[in-house]
């Protein structure tokens, strides 16, 4: 079932060496992204709630309830269970900052994670510039718009001998 557009699921991931650069984003964007619910991978949520939670005590306003799931970390499963909530679509967009200079033990994972986003046309920023442009779209803010998933039926009842 899909999410309403009015409150987004907005998913965040990022790779241990891109952890400071999305928490800079996030500290940046704090006020739309807390309308949201948000969906992480384990450590990365650890580090994001703390960013929110941060970000509106030195700005010294009242935090609205946030709205944040921690997944399991990335290379225990975490990136299978978004990947899981992508492909049930229950995300709205996914804000996935990889780190392109590290192998990562569960490379498989965030290939199958990066292709279901793309299978299912999430909106998806993997670096800082991208995720700028999604988050400040005037789409982003439209509560009509939704992105559309290609029609698999033919490939569903396709017949095999
Ligand atoms: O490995 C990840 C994405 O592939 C992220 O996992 P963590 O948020 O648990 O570090």
């Amino acid at each position: 079932m899909k999410e309403m557009n009015r409150q987004k699921m907005m998913a965040l991931v990022a790779h241990d060496n891109m952890k400071h650069d999305l928490a800079e984003w996030v500290d940046w964007n704090c006020e739309k992204l807390s309308k949201h619910r948000i969906v992480c991978t384990g450590t990365t949520g650890k580090i994001v709630e703390e960013t929110l939670l941060n970000h509106s005590a030195s700005h010294h306003y009242e935090q609205p309830a946030l709205d944040i799931t921690r997944l399991k970390s990335g290379p225990l499963g975490g990136d299978q269970q978004l990947g899981a909530l992508i492909a049930d679509e229950r995300i709205s967009a996914l804000i996935f900052f990889w780190d392109p200079m590290s192998a990562q033990p569960h490379d498989v994972d965030v290939k199958a994670l990066l292709r279901l986003a793309t299978l299912y046309n999430v909106p998806t920023a993997v670096n800082r510039s991208t995720a700028d442009f999604l988050i400040s779209s005037p789409l982003f803010e439209e509560e009509d718009y939704t992105p559309v998933v290609k029609d698999y039926t033919d490939y569903i009842q396709r017949s095999l001998k």
